[in-house]
């Protein structure tokens, strides 16, 4: 047997990504037409993207707001995780963003689940608070680090108990240890998780993430009340 060492992440990510068979044809073409039209390569792995399609799927989500679209590869699996009838209200800054993603979940067949909504994330949220929307019960918070802690904020306005929120990329190669960390990325991701630790209507855990995007990590929480 081989000595652990002699194994990257990534070679163990891929196995188990092939394995498990987590992707399927229309989730990998979301994935190569981001690339081929030159998105940067920031989307959630096809681990973590199924991750997300379970939580929801074992939540029994029906109306799923993400933060940060991208190419769309997480808003498909919030699309799948919601399943039949049910909606994604996804937000992103770049119409060149939102133009790819839409075509690729009309492409899935997943289109009519999904509202893509174009520009400021902050905007378009209070836009959704102004508008009085329909509670989501998931969030997922994949945008601008620095703003994690409005996004925060705002998931908890546009939320009700029994909610989850998935906060991505949060351990940043460990940085997040670092209280006096230069980036302000990491500063964001800091706060966010401070607030979520001190927030007693969610019950939050971590975990992080190895593979072929580096270390990092997601925080996820459940609204209690
Ligand atoms: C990490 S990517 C999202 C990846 C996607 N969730 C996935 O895993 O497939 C972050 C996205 O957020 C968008 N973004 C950055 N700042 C934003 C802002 N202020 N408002 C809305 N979207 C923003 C970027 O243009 C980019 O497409
Ligand atoms: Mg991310």
């Amino acid at each position: 047997m081989a000595e652990p060492t002699e194994v990257t992440a990534s070679e163990v990510e891929a196995y188990l990504a092939a394995t498990l068979r987590v992707e399927d044809g229309a989730a990998a073409g979301t994935r190569a037409r981001q690339h081929s039209e030159g998105l940067p390569d920031i989307e959630v792995s096809p681990l973590q993207a199924r991750l997300l399609e379970l939580l929801a799927r074992i939540a029994g989500t029906r109306r799923a707001l993400e933060i940060g679209t991208l190419g769309g590869y997480s808003t498909l699996h919030l699309a799948r995780g919601v399943g039949e009838g049910g909606q994604v209200v996804t937000l992103e800054l770049e119409p060149d963003h939102a133009a790819i993603a839409r075509e690729s979940l009309d492409d899935a067949g997943l289109g009519e689940r999904v509202e893509i909504r174009v520009g400021r994330a902050v905007d378009s949220l209070q836009r959704l608070v102004d508008e009085a929307a329909h509670p989501f019960d998931f969030v997922f918070i994949d945008a601008d680090k620095e703003s994690n802690l409005a996004y925060l904020d705002f998931a908890m306005r546009l939320t009700g108990p029994g909610a989850l929120i998935v906060v991505d990329n949060v351990v940043r190669a460990g940085d997040v240890v670092h209280a006096h960390a230069e980036s302000s990325m990491t500063q964001g991701s800091r706060a966010v998780l401070e607030a979520m630790g001190a927030d007693a209507r969610l019950e939050s855990t971590a975990l992080q993430t190895v593979g072929a995007k580096g270390w990092d990590g997601l925080a996820i929480a459940r609204r209690v009340t």
